[in-house]
């Protein structure tokens, strides 16, 4: 057998993808992880908005509508933009697996432009874990949930302890989110993960 030296390929041997038994229904909304994300919190004006809701399995669905804030160029998407709401939408299979981690890659492949005021509806699932390497592909389709596939990208995500944000963040949000018992509760909850 050839070995891939695609580091966004799971190898042969990582597991198959294992939705944790406490992971939230199919169909219900998961809410944003951080009320400052740029990408799914309700504190920032021109942030993305993105709701994601679990899905079947090991995935999760999302969508987020373009705004005149998101332009890169007249009327259409910035594709950092889009690449944003492809990572969080990645990011938010972290509730389907209860495990924290952050993304270490992330490969976009833009197909088609998305317009102001386009709906992007977004899917990812994670494809294999391996160690704390968890491999995982998303896709964004404008206009509804069968349009037409104007995203891509595939991703590798890196599990980590809720340790990695106390040590690395700015104190001034550190010490806020730690001195938020909800917010908290929530990310320690995903440390053990048996
Ligand atoms: C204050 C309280 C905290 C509150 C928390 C609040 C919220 C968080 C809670 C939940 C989160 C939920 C949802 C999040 C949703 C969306 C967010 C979007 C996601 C993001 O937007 S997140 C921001 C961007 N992201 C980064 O800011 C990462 C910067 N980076 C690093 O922090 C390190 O780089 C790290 C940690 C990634 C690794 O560092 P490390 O020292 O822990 O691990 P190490 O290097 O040993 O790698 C272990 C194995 O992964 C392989 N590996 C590692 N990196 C690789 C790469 N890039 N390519 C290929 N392979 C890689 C190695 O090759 C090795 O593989 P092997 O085991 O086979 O040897």
């Amino acid at each position: 057998m050839t070995t891939s030296n695609n580091p966004l390929q799971p190898p042969a041997d990582a597991a198959p993808p294992r939705r944790h038994p406490d992971a939230p229904p199919p169909g219900e909304l998961l809410g944003p992880h951080y009320d400052q994300c740029f990408a799914c919190g309700g504190g920032q004006p021109h942030g993305l908005h993105l709701a994601a809701r679990a899905g079947e399995g090991v995935s999760v669905t999302a969508e987020f509508t373009v705004t005149e804030a998101h332009q890169g160029a007249p009327g259409l998407a910035h594709g950092g933009v889009l690449a944003a709401a492809l990572d969080e939408t990645l990011g938010s299979l972290n509730w389907l697996l209860h495990t924290t981690s952050v993304t270490g890659r992330l490969e976009t492949n833009y197909l088609r432009p998305v317009p102001v005021g386009t709906t992007l509806f977004l899917d990812a699932h994670v494809l294999a874990v391996d160690g704390r390497k968890i491999y995982a592909t998303a896709t964004g389709r404008i206009g509804a949930p069968d349009g037409p596939v104007a995203v891509r990208a595939d991703s590798l995500f890196i599990e980590v302890k809720v340790d990695h944000f106390i040590e690395n963040g700015r104190p001034e949000e550190v010490q806020a989110v730690l001195a938020d018992p909800d917010m908290m509760r929530r990310a320690r909850a995903f440390e053990v993960n048996p």
